[in-house]
């Protein structure tokens, strides 16, 4: 049986304090359209939460998970009742330190679920989420509190079990932790992140966040945080900061390593499994630090790297030219301003790795051929490929993603390449089962962990577990069948990937040659320079030695009979 719930209807849960996450997790899992509306209030044990529908469709409420909070000890309001227009005007508090009350709440709708530790900038409406959930209003954010919250939202997230790892050890007890409330956790992460990571002037760290939870918990929250802080500032002033113990067996180690540069054992392990210790924890240097992004120029708008360059020298963003690929430029900093100066907007350049840029050399595009882009959207190497075109020829960009697919199309008119692209939502599978189509060229992006691109995509690891790799396996395994249908005798197959891992790479490769005799590899060496090139001659960008997003791709020649 199940009930319907609309957009912003909200739903209260109340339940004992301790089991907040798990009751919290138990009814997030099947119904994902919901995230936390408010930080939960807490009156003798009783935690009380509010869930909000982020769903435009009426979402069906199922009772089976709504009897898991029915238990004794916990109540639920059955009643779904509908958010009133918050007419409050919220009081400027002057107080508060404005980045650390924005980053705590991003953290925490980063932990539900509601953002992204990879957003740049800032959104219009982000301060009406603020502001509900600190109950007041905070001082406007200048360039440079956007930027700080950036770098600490992002450092935050990727060092979470790192951070978490020293806060549970100056609890009294794993209870304090584990019980802790979601907004109290934050404001302790940013303020240990701040002191131990940025190595920030520690007592206006201490006072700042100590502030922000009085304000935005209460009294005794402030005082708790000021007594976690401080400790921490005696223990690294006495150089006795606990550090996990490298020792024991392959498993222990892999735990001590997983906490020390803060990433999942799962991952770890495997890592060391592939790659050796060594090399497992370059890779997570690599992705615990800050990440660089590149910008592609638009050659279809007439503008040359040159011309790019001469911009972002006008406007002081430091870059460097690409080593690899012609038409992008390497910005370490200032990406912020990239935005607000419009670059993107008048589709002058676009946010693209060089890694896949390198994908896209694999395919070589050229005027005049038929494209089947597989997995297109958001469409980074679609585009590009459309690019090369120069309004002869078709990209064909198929996705299962009917938003996405969106976003791909509106890029394709801001960068004047909508001429050679067609979109097509539907599932690949579906879509080449019904379809007698026959390009020169077809490209299959494939879903993957993304376990290439964890310097940007910093709160990825968390989301990723072992179990969704072997699914992907599966998935990755169907969508080039699928694949391989689309593409004409004599023509080209490129599966790529934004992964590192062999499993999801060159043993897809080899299970599909198997399956399909008339495909041959054929090897990458003459579109890519010779660093990126493995020994079965596929591609692979690792982001230890190349300094670039991790990524795969192999070029497949279809037999001419
Ligand atoms: C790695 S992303 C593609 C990135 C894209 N090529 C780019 O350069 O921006 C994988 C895409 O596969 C799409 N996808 C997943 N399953 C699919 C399916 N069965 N059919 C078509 N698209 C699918 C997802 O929606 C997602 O957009």
């Amino acid at each position: 049986m199940a009930f319907y719930s609309n957009f912003n209807s909200l739903l209260s849960i109340s339940v004992p304090y301790s089991g907040f996450s798990l009751y919290k997790e138990s009814f997030l899992t099947p119904h994902p359209t919901f995230s936390l509306y408010k930080t939960p209030f807490l009156c003798n044990s009783i935690s009380t939460f509010y869930l909000r529908n982020i769903s435009v469709d009426k979402t069906p409420v199922l009772c089976n998970s709504l009897s898991l909070f029915n238990t004794s000890k916990c109540s639920l309001k059955e009643r779904f009742y509908k958010q009133k227009p918050d007419k409050r005007a919220y009081e400027l508090n002057s107080e508060v330190s404005p980045h650390r009350a924005v980053s705590a709440v991003r953290l925490l709708r980063i932990e539900e679920g509601g953002a992204f530790a990879d957003q740049l900038g800032w959104r219009e409406n982000e301060m009406v989420y603020v502001e509900r959930t600190l109950g007041f209003r905070v001082r406007e954010l200048d360039d440079r509190n956007i930027r700080l919250v950036t770098e600490i939202v992002g450092g935050a997230v990727r060092w979470r079990r790192y951070l978490d790892f020293l806060i549970g050890s100056l609890c009294s007890n794993a209870e304090t932790f584990r019980g802790m409330e979601p907004l109290l956790l934050q404001i302790l992460r940013i303020g240990v992140y701040e002191i131990v990571k940025l190595e920030m002037p520690p007592y206006a760290v201490v006072d700042e966040n100590v502030t922000l939870a009085k304000n935005a918990l209460r009294p005794g929250a402030g005082n708790f945080v000021n007594a976690i802080l401080r400790k921490l500032l005696s223990q690294k002033e006495r150089n006795l900061l606990p550090v996990p113990e490298i020792e024991g067996t392959e498993r222990t180690q892999a735990r001590a390593l997983a906490t020390l540069y803060s990433h999942p054992v799962w991952m770890v392990r495997r890592w060391i499994n592939h790659f050796g210790k060594e090399e497992a924890v370059r890779l997570m240097n690599w992705n615990n630090s800050e990440p660089s992004f590149s910008l592609r120029a638009n050659g279809r708008k007439g503008i040359t790297r040159t011309d790019l360059v001469l911009r972002l020298e006008t406007l002081k963003v430091p870059h460097e030219p690409s080593l690899h690929m012609d038409d992008f430029v390497q910005v370490k900093t200032g990406m912020q301003i990239v935005i607000q100066k419009g670059l993107l907007k008048d589709g002058l350049c676009a946010v693209q790795d060089e890694s896949a840029g390198l994908v896209v050399s694999v395919v070589d595009p050229k005027p005049g051929e038929s494209i089947v882009d597989c997995c297109a959207a958001p469409g980074g190497k679609a585009l590009f490929m459309a690019s090369y075109l120069q309004g002869q020829g078709k990209v064909i960009a198929i996705d299962i993603n009917k938003g996405r697919l969106q976003v791909l199309w509106e890029a394709a008119k801001l960068q004047d390449v909508d001429d050679v692209i067609r979109t097509v939502h539907a599932d690949l599978r579906d879509f080449a089962a019904e379809n007698s189509l026959k390009a020169d060229k077809v490209l299959l992006d494939a879903p993957c962990s993304g376990l290439g691109v964890l310097s940007k995509r910093a709160d990825l690891r968390w989301n990723r577990r072992l179990e969704d790799l072997e699914q992907l396996k599966d998935l990755q395994d169907e969508l080039l069948d699928a694949a391989s249908m689309l593409v004409r005798p004599g023509g080209v197959l490129v599966y790529s990937t934004c992964s590192i891992d062999p499993e999801e790479n060159a043993d897809r490769v080899a299970a599909f040659l198997l399956r399909h005799p008339e495909f041959t590899v054929s090897p990458v060496d003459k579109f890519v320079p010779n660093d990126f090139v493995t020994e079965e001659g596929f591609f692979l960008s690792n982001p230890v030695r190349h300094s670039l997003d991790g990524s795969f791709a192999a070029r497949l020649i279809h037999s001419f009979n």
